[in-house]
């Protein structure tokens, strides 16, 4: 049976943190729930998810803004360090244009919970960092959006000056 989570409203609309308190260690390694419909439903979070991801990166590597007006996301950090941010671009958001940043870690076993027209970037601040999230909504490129991660108009904060980019991050395409 999963302990009671630790949910917590942040600084935009709609998007949690949750700490799961399942925190289990011992001399092995540990363990953690990432997902217990029960105790969910209970915090007010009660989604049916469809596809499961990990996406796993080098030191410095910048991924994001990516977002789409359907799918709700679970995120969270496997395994290394990553600074994920969280930007809100519903303009119908009273948090519009918003955005904050969250360490998200193997160790601290955070979660965000984002909803839709929220856009998410992360850096790996680790050696290798990985990323997993569960979707609401099938993969679906085309219904994707791109913000550049250094869109001048969101004055967004990074710990990482010079990140590692692909194509479409570079040129926010
Ligand atoms: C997102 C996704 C991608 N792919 C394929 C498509 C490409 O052949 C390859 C890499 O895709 P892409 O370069 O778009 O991945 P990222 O730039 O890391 O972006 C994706 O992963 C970061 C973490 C995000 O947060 C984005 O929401 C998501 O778009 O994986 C799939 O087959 N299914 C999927 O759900």
């Amino acid at each position: 049976m999963s302990e009671v989570l630790d949910v917590s409203k942040t600084q935009l609309e709609g998007v949690l943190l949750i700490k799961p308190l399942t925190n289990f260690e011992d001399f092995r390694g540990g363990f953690v729930e990432t997902w217990h419909q029960e105790a969910y439903e209970k915090a007010g979070i009660d989604v049916k998810w469809v596809q499961d991801d990990l996406s796993w990166s080098h030191q410095h590597v910048l991924r994001g803004f990516h977002g789409d007006w359907k799918t709700h996301k679970m995120v969270c950090c496997p395994y290394g360090r990553l600074w994920v941010v969280i930007l809100d671009a519903r303009e119908d958001s009273p948090t519009y244009g918003k955005s904050q940043g969250f360490a998200v870690t193997m160790s601290n076993r955070y979660q965000l919970f984002v909803p839709p027209g929220c856009a998410m970037g992360h850096v790996i601040m680790s050696e290798l960092g990985m990323l997993s999230y569960k979707q609401s909504q099938y993969y679906d490129r085309d219904s994707q959006f791109t913000i550049k991660w250094d869109d001048p108009r969101f004055n967004v904060y990074w710990p990482v000056q010079n990140p590692i980019l692909s194509l479409r991050d570079k040129e926010g395409i």
